[in-house]
């Protein structure tokens, strides 16, 4: 499809309305915008190529299909030195990611985790191993070991990108949403990586490492020290869950809030849906859990 030149930034800013920022990932649209999308989504890289923000962030989701987790890359590539994060690093996954970050050119500066994670050890202390330098980050309330602690409120740099922390505890007690920053110069549409607070049409399980559905069904739906935490982000925030089991990469604020089958739902109703579950415990619990209170490894091998 060849378009008339002046028609091009307005079906970029349509695109740019119907595509995830930076991802490559598809969402939940209604069919006439879907069939719309793969035109619109050309003219707008046509278009945006040399928009700032569309370069600075480089972005990769990365799927780890034993425990259905997500891992997420971020990195600043207008950065001379290409700063990198990931998030909800998978042991098993450790090498594809390293190559991933080797063939882009990225320095990993941080492998953070959303939460202790109970059905698989995080690749965390794999990473520094293999790529000193490298700080782990978890939330303070996490109770887990780590070189850098984060409470709610405060923010991650890599480059000239920033992530905000928000505590959203209720899968367990230390559970946070990495969430990018809310200043010029960072992605829009904004993006929240919710761990397992809240999966696509779900939400994370509540009955173990002091799980609570009271707190989740907070952390979901309200502002904490004037901050959003999911629910009240701006609708057309994309969400990206450390989890899926049905073949979703990526929801919105605006999807989850009409659609969750859960957190739609009123508090009683929720925590009378979270309570009847009945969901088998996660086979790597026992191994897991202790593993990631420590990084996930309790004695890093010698540098490789
Ligand atoms: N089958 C998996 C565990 C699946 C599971 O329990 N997932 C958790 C997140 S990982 S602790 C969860 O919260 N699920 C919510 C849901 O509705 O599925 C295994 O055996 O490891």
């Amino acid at each position: 499809m060849i378009l008339p030149l002046r028609l091009i930034p307005r079906v970029a800013a349509a695109a740019a309305r119907l595509t995830p920022a930076a991802s490559c990932a598809p969402t939940l649209l209604p069919p006439r915008r879907a069939r719309l999308l793969p035109a619109l989504a050309m003219a707008a890289a046509a278009y945006s190529a040399g928009s700032g923000v569309g370069r600075r962030l480089l972005f990769r989701q990365l799927f780890e299909a034993e425990s259905s987790t997500y891992t997420y890359l971020l990195a600043d590539v207008a950065d001379p030195d290409k700063p990198a994060v990931l998030i909800d690093p998978v042991d098993r996954t450790v090498d594809r990611d390293l190559n991933l970050i080797k063939e882009l050119g990225l320095k990993l500066v941080y492998a953070m985790n959303t939460h202790v994670h109970a059905d698989h050890i995080t690749g965390t202390g794999l990473l520094k191993a293999k790529l000193p330098g490298v700080k782990s980050v978890i939330s303070k309330a996490s109770g887990a070991k780590a070189d850098h602690f984060v409470d709610h409120g405060d923010k991650i740099h890599f480059g000239n990108l920033f992530l905000e922390v928000r505590a959203t505890p209720g899968h367990t007690a230390g559970c946070v949403t990495y969430v990018t920053g809310d200043a010029d110069g960072q992605p829009s549409p904004r993006m929240a990586f919710t761990g397992d607070a809240l999966l696509i049409r779900a939400c994370g399980r509540t009955d173990f490492q002091g799980g609570s559905p009271d707190q989740l069904y907070e952390s979901v739906h309200s502002q904490a020290s004037m901050q959003n935490l999911i629910f009240t982000l701006p609708k057309d925030t994309l969400l990206y869950p450390a989890h899926d089991y049905k073949g979703f990469t990526v929801s919105t604020v605006e999807e989850e809030v009409a659609y969750n089958a859960r957190l739609t739902k009123d508090k009683e109703t929720f925590k009378g849906i979270m309570d009847n579950l009945n969901l088998r415990y996660p086979k790597m619990i026992d191994v897991a859990v202790p593993a990631n209170l420590v990084c996930g490894i309790q004695d890093p091998p010698p540098k490789i």
